[in-house]
């Protein structure tokens, strides 16, 4: 190993870490825990300190990041700064959708296993892999065409239940509160089977179409644009049931499980935040684990980011990270109350997270199997429980507090985070 030096940040404290002759990689995550000033077991503590560091020698960066993959260096931040012979400058920004607001001097990413995800060209573009224009133009053309189609329906829905009630009302009735009450009602239940509809198509498009095909989640997904952003506008979150069919649920579980080995435990494992193990997978990297179901499912975000995008009431432009994480709580495993994002007191957000999106995987879930989705609403006070039942697809506001609730059975998810363009 080439000698190296580390300068770490952490909060005030600055410190830097020499290894001037060979070392073991070994040896230099020792050093990185013995300065941060904390032992070993204490990792959490060491992934700050490793938040904002300087390493000259890329290649030593690499070899590194290999040493720290244990401890989910994916939560550290590292800005590698390459030394004048080495390629390029090379940063690497924790995974879990945390890589927009990379160091504006990023360049030359690459990705290195374990959901370590860098760039190879200046920017974020490749990462982000935001829609192409023509879908989504089509995409909403089709999200356009829905809701006028809605529309008309409703009215001629509305129009002949007035005319029915006109008929028998009693002499004297106020036409125009009659008339409102009607299209109340029918609005009521137009809404209702609009979203079991919408829920079928939903889970035609990500079972149904072929694996690849344009017609995947994205274009369907669509569908159920209106209704989700109604409920993120109205309470910050939005479930939605059936998303996959039952076959396709225990497909989607067996998938799960076989990817269960490679699921590691985080390090706030550590501090008992949460005991949930993760893998970081691409749609294509499901696929070609043998993982069909997933990978279409993690196609889904994409959809779904664009099916608010054509809504256009979100308060945020939205895209989509490359990599859907995979969970799985065993049995005690909880994940304390946390947000996904936050803002500091200058407004600045701490990542680039907009919306949380968590498919569920689990067959046959009672309420006594424990493990519920907690939201809490804005002002902390009422909360919802979710069941994480196969096939409900819970979305909402990242920046909302939550948490899980103790398990009593191996619980798996898959959560994808969809960014906000900054
Ligand atoms: O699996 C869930 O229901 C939520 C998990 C969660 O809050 C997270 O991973 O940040
Ligand atoms: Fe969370």
């Amino acid at each position: 190993m080439a000698p190296f030096a580390l300068d770490v940040r952490y909060g005030p404290r600055k410190f830097r870490i020499a290894c001037r002759g060979p070392t073991t990689v070994a040896r230099a995550r020792r050093a990185v825990c013995r300065r941060a000033r904390v032992e070993a077991a204490t990792l959490r503590t060491a992934e700050r300190a490793l938040d904002d560091a300087e390493v000259l020698d890329g290649e030593t960066m690499l070899e590194l990041v290999e040493a720290l993959q244990p401890y989910r260096v994916a939560y550290a931040l590292v800005f590698v700064r390459a030394a004048p012979d080495a390629s390029a400058t090379v940063v690497g920004r924790r995974l879990q959708g945390d890589l927009v607001r990379a160091a504006p001097a990023a360049d030359n990413w690459v990705q290195v296993d374990g959901g370590f995800m860098m760039l190879e060209k200046p920017g974020l573009g490749r990462l982000l892999e935001p829609l192409a224009a023509d879908e989504f133009a089509a995409a909403s053309a089709a999200a356009d065409a829905q809701t006028a189609a809605t529309r008309r329906e409703t009215e001629v829905l509305v129009e002949r239940a007035c005319a029915a009630a006109l008929a028998t009302a009693a002499p004297g009735a106020d036409e125009g509160t009659l008339r409102a009450r009607i299209r109340a009602d029918v609005l009521r239940r137009t809404a209702a089977a609009e979203m079991t509809r919408t829920h079928h198509l939903a889970s035609r498009a990500i079972v149904g179409a072929p694996a690849g095909s344009s017609a995947c989640a994205e274009a369907d997904a669509f569908v159920v644009s209106s209704r989700l952003v109604d409920g993120l506008l109205a309470k910050g979150y939005v479930v939605v049931e059936d998303v996959l069919d039952a076959d396709t649920a225990r497909a989607a579980r067996q998938e799960a499980e076989s990817l269960g080995i490679q699921l590691k435990p985080t390090l706030q494992a550590l501090t008992g935040t949460r005991s949930d193990r993760v893998g970081w997978f691409g749609a294509d990297e499901l696929a070609a684990n043998g993982c069909p179901t997933l990978a279409r499912l993690a196609r889904l975000q994409r959809g779904v980011a664009a099916a608010i995008n054509a809504d256009g009431r979100w308060r945020e432009t939205l895209t989509v990270p490359a990599s859907s994480m995979l969970s799985c709580y065993g049995a005690g495993g909880r994940y304390r109350k946390h947000t996904d994002n936050s803002r500091g007191a200058d407004g600045v957000c701490g990542n680039a997270r907009a919306l949380t999106c968590i498919c569920y995987l689990n067959l046959d879930w009672a309420a006594e199997d424990g493990g519920a989705l907690r939201i809490y609403d804005e002002s902390g006070g009422d909360t919802v429980e979710i069941t994480p039942a196969a096939g409900r697809v819970v979305v909402f506001d990242s920046f909302l507090e939550h948490e899980v609730l103790e398990a009593r059975r191996d619980r798996y998810a898959l959560t994808f985070w969809i960014f906000a363009e900054r």
